[in-house]
């Protein structure tokens, strides 16, 4: 099987955004494509997927040039795409959603046990036995989902699997099993594409690496002639010395404390306390209650018991908290409003004059956060949200809570899509203001960045908080151990 991409352009609205990618790959190839957010990833796999027609090019498929114009065709070539996005339906159980259209039927009848035999062959065979065929897929955890969309995709075995960031969700045993899994594929001759921000997993799965910048391809390495330093200058184009600023911390006043905070089902007898000037992660397993937690003390949700929670969001703020959450597209943004208006909302009332917005202030704020962030592309305060890339719609969100000048700052996975040079950014920010006081609660299930970021780590294990511990010299092991057993 191969795959050639032939000048392939892509315009919106007369901004071209793709410039003529060319590429080329095979049957048994695990080809990785990287660059930082907005390089035009997601714009180039989803017309692979059928999902976007390209303006010009030409796509190949075993030499015969393929005309993928809908979501349909890219199937019938025996492509298979796995967004982000999760499209799951919440309501059916595993079964229903694997074989979807496609079920095994007796005397005219859907033969449920066979239906659900079935099921449980296919995720055994693709390495996730773990999930119960018969559980709602909406009851499952994120990661569990992602995993039944990934086994959705192999129904029928393709040629072309497409994973969108498979491993963002994913962590501990799970992310073994995906891994194993593209191993298996690749063996089996299926071409993998895995677009990922994660390059030491790139550089490990990887047989090729595509590297994209400014909507072309710059590069085309292999893992043993490149490293994670040289993939992050490439897509940047600059220099990075370290990716976490070195922390000494002063720890100063408590500025939030919370007591026996307890939510049946989700966490019991939570007790924490930050300080300012502090920078305190927040790991677990998804699943594992954190973002629960999370949401629960920035008064989101009512804790059954226990003390420390606020009452609503607004009491939250109003009190100095800020909370960056995980779900940018549910409660971050307004996918329709344009990016300035986005960052101002939370600012509106500082920036009143009355009934009226300061619409002057509003836009030196913005611009300012937009340039200390990088939000791209140029000129972006006035696009509308929807049409940011996703790694730059995450940095809208931070951008509108930063501007609130928070005493303590939330954040729930606040680098989930962000490329490594703008990690770095927002690293390096975050360290600035916990210096100048800030107290920061930063939740994480990427363990490298939940040690490196911090001072120290609480661990949550299926709701209760497992154990402490100082992130300077604490291995991911140390902290995985705490997570799950
Ligand atoms: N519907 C759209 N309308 C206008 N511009 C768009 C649209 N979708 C994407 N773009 C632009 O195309 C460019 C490439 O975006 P794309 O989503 O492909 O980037 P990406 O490499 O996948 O980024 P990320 O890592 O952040 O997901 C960006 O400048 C983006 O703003």
């Amino acid at each position: 099987m191969s795959l050639l991409l032939r000048g392939v352009r892509k315009a919106f609205n007369g901004v071209e955004v793709l410039h003529g990618v060319d590429l080329e790959a095979r049957g048994g190839d695990v080809l990785a494509i990287v660059g930082a957010n907005g390089a035009g990833k997601s714009t180039l796999i989803k017309i692979l997927s059928g999902a976007l027609p390209m303006s010009s090019g030409e796509i190949l498929i075993d030499g015969q040039p393929a005309d993928l114009r809908s979501p349909h065709d890219a199937h019938d070539r025996g492509i298979r795409t796995v967004y982000q996005e999760l499209s799951l339906v919440p309501e059916l159980s595993v079964t229903e959603n694997l074989l979807m259209g496609n079920f095994p039927r007796r005397y005219g009848l859907i033969d449920w046990p066979a239906a659900h035999r079935k099921a449980r062959e296919l995720l055994e065979r693709v390495g996730f036995g773990m999930i119960d065929p018969r559980a709602r897929a909406g009851r499952l955890s994120v990661a569990r989902q992602q995993m039944v969309e990934i086994a959705k995709a192999l129904v029928s075995e393709p040629k072309v699997l497409i994973l969108d960031e498979p491993s963002a969700v994913l962590a501990g045993s799970d992310l073994d099993a995906l891994f194993a899994l593209v191993r298996e594929l690749q063996r089996r001759g299926v071409l993998v594409v895995y677009v990922s921000h994660r390059l030491v997993e790139v550089l490990d799965l990887a047989t090729a690496i595509v590297v994209m910048k400014d909507g072309k391809v710059i590069t085309t390495t292999e893992p043993a002639r490149t490293s994670e330093a040289e993939l992050i200058r490439l897509m940047a184009g600059r220099q990075l010395e370290r990716i976490y600023p070195p922390r000494r911390p002063v720890p100063g006043e408590v500025r939030l404390r919370v007591d026996g905070l307890t939510r049946a089902g989700e966490f019991t007898g939570v007790s924490f306390e930050l300080r300012a000037g502090e920078i305190v992660g927040l790991f677990g397993l998804v699943g594992s209650g954190r973002s629960e937690l999370a949401a629960c003390v920035f008064g989101a949700a009512r804790p059954a018991e226990g003390s420390g929670a606020f009452r609503s969001p607004q009491d939250a703020i109003r009190h100095g908290v800020a909370m960056v959450t995980e779900d940018r597209a549910g409660s971050g943004l307004v996918l329709g409003m344009t990016v300035r208006d986005n960052i101002g909302l939370t600012t509106w009332r500082s920036t009143a004059r009355g009934p009226l917005i300061d619409v002057r202030r509003q836009r030196r704020d913005t611009a300012g956060m937009i340039e200390r962030l990088a939000i791209q592309p140029y000129g972006c305060a006035s696009m509308p949200v929807v049409q940011l890339s996703g790694g730059n719609q995450q940095k809208a969100v931070l951008a509108k809570w930063l501007l609130v000048d928070p005493k303590v700052l939330i954040l729930d996975e606040p680098t989930r899509g962000v490329d490594m040079a703008t990690r770095v950014d927002i690293y390096r920010m975050v360290d600035t203001l916990a210096r100048a006081g800030l107290a920061v609660l930063l939740i994480s299930s990427d363990l490298t960045e939940v040690l490196g970021a911090t001072d120290r780590v609480l661990v949550m294990n299926q709701g209760r908080l497992a154990g402490e511990l100082r992130s300077e010299g604490t291995t991911e092991d140390q902290v995985l151990e705490k997570a799950i057993t």
